[in-house]
């Protein structure tokens, strides 16, 4: 690795001051033992503390990769800070994925050190190689240009900014680091695992990328960089056109004009539209992918003069001639069931939708708690979803006996609004057998070898539009 390499980008894009208070995200890997020394060697005018997180994923294993950071910041008089948080609590009580448990947790961490000791900058290892496999992954899935150039090398965070110095580096730069300076990382071997997206690019994608240019990594790096910049301006030049669209608003609520907004140049437009959910959503950022956003570009160039669009969390795009109104659904509480046709799709109220489907075999690359799978056999039909009603109990996955459907709902601390509206599952005799992303009833499909099963699926709403 090019020490004066790492400088460079360090000057170019302003990320450490001297004399700084400078905190550093030590996982114990290589990339960030890299480049906890690297800072340690290059830079001792700064107050240097390391930083540890045990998601105790891994039992003994994950403990010792928190003595070793340890170990090695004690032989060096680094100073040191570290927690184990139970990371498959928080995941189960959150109902996300663990990897967004794990990173959810060690940001909160981080973000309570840089507040103890008033730090000037969090260092983390991200290096060009995982720069590569976030913009790709990020163009895969869909999402704003923001969010297409990838990582920044440079953003504000807690009491000061967070900085990527290795963005500049590829992983062999790091390992041959490692090597040169005696430095022993602890490896993780979910790291390797195909079954996360993040790996299989590295697996997969990236090899072919660097047979074509060794050097791949500082093309994306550039390319990240100057898209930040485009961005930036074609932001400030959307925001200057909205001003001429938007009609009306308020805390929840925007109103703009059709016309006006299709005159906007479409580059614009689509940024336009990012701006004004980014408005409304504000912390509580939805699953919306460029599906919905492509939804509601054609739901305004539409000839038809009006119509409504769904979107998550219960907001509604309402559209009558020159004016469209983005605003959010009032929270509905009256009960409600639906019988669960075969094949068919539900909407829930609650910006959810239930989609039934026949399978004729066992689904079994469906897993978790927005899944269930019944066998027919086993349960009286028809189907039916609904609100909850007083004194509902159900039998649960695994265990003797019944438990109170409220006692669920407090268990897994569903605010009391949301109680209302969540849906039950239950067959025609009223035996609930599914209570989607909280609890699943004895009644899944245990049998894996019948020709037919049901499989339902609750999942976030797509914008549909009703002309
Ligand atoms: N458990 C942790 N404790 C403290 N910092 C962490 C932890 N996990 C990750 N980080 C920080 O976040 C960066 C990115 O983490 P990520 O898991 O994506 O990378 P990685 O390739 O596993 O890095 P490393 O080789 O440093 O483990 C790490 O380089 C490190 O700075």
């Amino acid at each position: 690795m090019n020490i004066s390499q790492v400088k460079d980008f360090i000057t170019k894009n302003s990320l450490l001051r001297e004399n700084s208070t400078v905190l550093i995200g030590v996982s114990g890997g290589p990339d960030s033992l890299a480049l906890l020394h690297f800072l340690w060697t290059n830079y001792p005018n700064n107050k240097l503390l390391a930083v540890h997180v045990d998601h105790m994923f891994r039992g003994k294993e994950s403990e010792q990769d928190l003595m070793s950071v340890k170990e090695f910041c004690r032989k060096r008089d680094i100073s040191f800070e570290s927690t184990q948080i139970n990371v498959k609590k928080y995941q189960e009580d959150m109902r996300v994925s663990s990897q967004v448990a794990a990173r959810d947790c060690r940001y909160e961490f981080f973000k309570e050190m840089m507040e103890k000791y008033e730090g000037d900058y969090l260092a983390l290892g991200h290096h060009g190689d995982d720069q590569i496999e976030t913009i790709l992954m990020r163009m895969v899935r869909g999402g704003s240009s923001y969010s297409r150039a990838g990582m920044r090398a440079k953003r504000v965070f807690a009491t000061g900014y967070l900085i990527r110095p290795f963005l500049c580096l590829n992983k062999s730069d790091i390992e041959s680091y490692c090597t040169n300076h005696d430095l022993v990382p602890r490896y993780d071997p979910s790291n390797e695992e195909d079954k996360y997206t993040r790996n299989r690019f590295r697996n997969h994608v990236l090899p072919f990328f660097k047979k074509e240019n060794q050097q791949v990594h500082l093309r994306f790096q550039q390319y990240s960089e100057q898209l930040i910049e485009d961005e930036a301006l074609l932001e400030e030049l959307t925001q200057d056109k909205l001003n001429t669209v938007i009609r009306k608003q308020d805390k929840d609520e925007v109103s703009i004009s059709v016309s006006n907004y299709s005159k906007m140049p479409k580059p614009l437009q689509r940024r336009g539209i990012q701006l004004i959910l980014k408005y409304l959503y504000k912390d509580t950022s939805p699953d919306l992918n460029s599906i919905h956003i492509d939804n509601l570009l054609s739901f305004l160039a539409n000839e038809h003069p009006s119509g409504i669009l769904h979107f998550p969390l219960g907001l509604r795009i309402i559209r009558s001639y020159d004016d469209c109104h983005f605003s959010f659904l009032e929270k509905k509480t009256e009960p409600y069931s639906f019988i669960i046709e075969q094949d068919s799709v539900i909407e829930c109220n609650n910006g959810y939708e239930l989609v039934s489907e026949t399978r004729g075999y066992y689904p079994e690359e469906f897993k978790g708690e927005h899944i269930f799978v019944i066998d027919p056999d086993s349960v009286v039909p028809p189907l039916y979803v609904r609100s909850r009603k007083t004194g509902d109990k159900m039998t649960q996955k695994g265990m003797k006996g019944t438990k109170k459907v409220k006692d669920i709902f407090i268990d897994k601390k569903v605010d009391r609004g949301q109680r209302e509206l969540w849906p039950i599952v239950t067959d025609s005799q009223g035996t609930i057998l599914w209570i989607p992303l909280l609890k699943k009833s004895s009644y899944e499909a245990s049998n894996l070898l019948k020709d037919k099963y049901i499989l339902l699926q609750y999942k976030a709403t797509k914008s549909r539009g009703q002309s």
